[in-house]
């Protein structure tokens, strides 16, 4: 096994007159959990179907678990398309089977371990039940289930989230971390950025067909300084030289960015020269925050809408 079970350089998909993925490198690290960020349109799809061998890209070269013949390896890859579907006159545990014998796995085998899974994901009464029978937010998870049957080592995932409620969504993020325990590594598209963030060592920020941050979130995060939040007593008095420039008074509250210099300084000359601190907190930037400054404000916006657009729809 190589340490990196993904690794993309400048891949380029044009459609028509559209350069839809336009030049993306990608490093995904053999076991962890890797989001790609962005609204729809932005090129998530393309880039992983370029990834799976699925789609040849235009340029650039690609290596999925150590080769550039991607689908040479698609039995020990999971994959959960976009498109949603099953066939609904199958049976939850047939479906499972079904899915793993299109990777390789023997029917019989398929069946005892679909049967397995529903069962150990609350769903054992639904085994024997037709797919068209299930809600949308079970057959889901049984697509899902069949995407793991046949225990891949990696798992590709486009919008896992998307059309699942609150709670399958957790169920989702622990079933995520699960395999990801198990030294499988995940891969998965998503325009939230609270998934991501809770989920990923690492992210691709990717707009337009361009991936403008690749990193760890802490490493995004990192991008923008943190904000001081401070309440004195005293309104004015030499303290106040201590402030940076941008730091604007709202009553007895300050907002600024920290200093360069940190926070020491600055609490020494406040001290000093009698501000009277009756509070003070350091935020440090979420990776929404580091989002509007990657990728703009306009991908930002268009992110929110969706995931507001979303959470009406679930
Ligand atoms: N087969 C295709 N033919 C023509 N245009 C395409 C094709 N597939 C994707 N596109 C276009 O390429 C761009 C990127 O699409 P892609 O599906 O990769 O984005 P995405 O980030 O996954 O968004 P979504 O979640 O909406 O699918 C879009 O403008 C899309 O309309």
């Amino acid at each position: 096994m190589t340490a990196n079970a993904i690794e993309a350089r400048g891949l380029v998909k044009i459609f028509g007159r559209q350069r839809a993925v336009d030049g993306v490198d990608l490093t995904v690290p053999a076991g962890s959990i890797f989001g790609i960020l962005g609204p729809n349109g932005a090129g998530k799809t393309t880039t992983l179907r370029m990834l799976l061998g699925i789609v040849d890209p235009d340029e650039g070269t690609r290596t999925l678990l150590g080769t550039d013949h991607p689908l040479d390896v698609a039995k020990r890859v999971g994959y959960l398309p976009e498109e949603r579907g099953l066939y609904p006159s199958m049976k939850a545990y047939d479906a499972i089977a079904f899915m793993g014998a299109l990777r390789g796995l023997p029917l019989a085998e398929g069946r005892r371990r679909g049967r397995a899974m529903l069962e150990e994901h609350g769903l054992g009464k639904a085994a024997d039940k037709e797919v068209r029978t299930l809600s949308k937010g079970m057959a889901q998870t049984v697509q899902l289930l069949g995407t793991l049957v046949h225990d891949p080592e990696l798992i590709v995932l486009d919008e896992p989230f998307s059309g699942l409620d609150a709670l399958n969504q957790a169920k989702l993020e622990r079933l995520i971390r699960a395999q990801a325990d198990k030294g499988v590594t995940v891969i998965f598209s998503t325009h939230v950025i609270a998934h991501a963030e809770r989920l990923c060592e690492r992210i691709a920020i990717i707009a337009g067909g361009k991936v403008p941050f690749t990193g760890s979130v802490s490493e995004a995060r990192d991008r923008l300084r943190p904000q001081v939040r401070l309440e004195t007593r005293s309104l004015d008095g030499p303290w106040r030289a201590a402030l940076p420039a941008d730091a604007a008074p709202e009553g007895h509250f300050w907002h600024f960015t920290l200093p360069e210099t940190g926070v020491e300084p600055l609490l020494r000359a406040l001290i000093e020269g009698e501000a009277g601190i009756q509070s003070l907190s350091i935020e440090r930037p979420g990776l929404h925050d580091a989002f509007v400054a990657i990728a703009g404000a306009d991908a930002a916006r268009q992110l929110e809408e969706e995931a507001l657009q979303e959470g009406s729809d679930a």
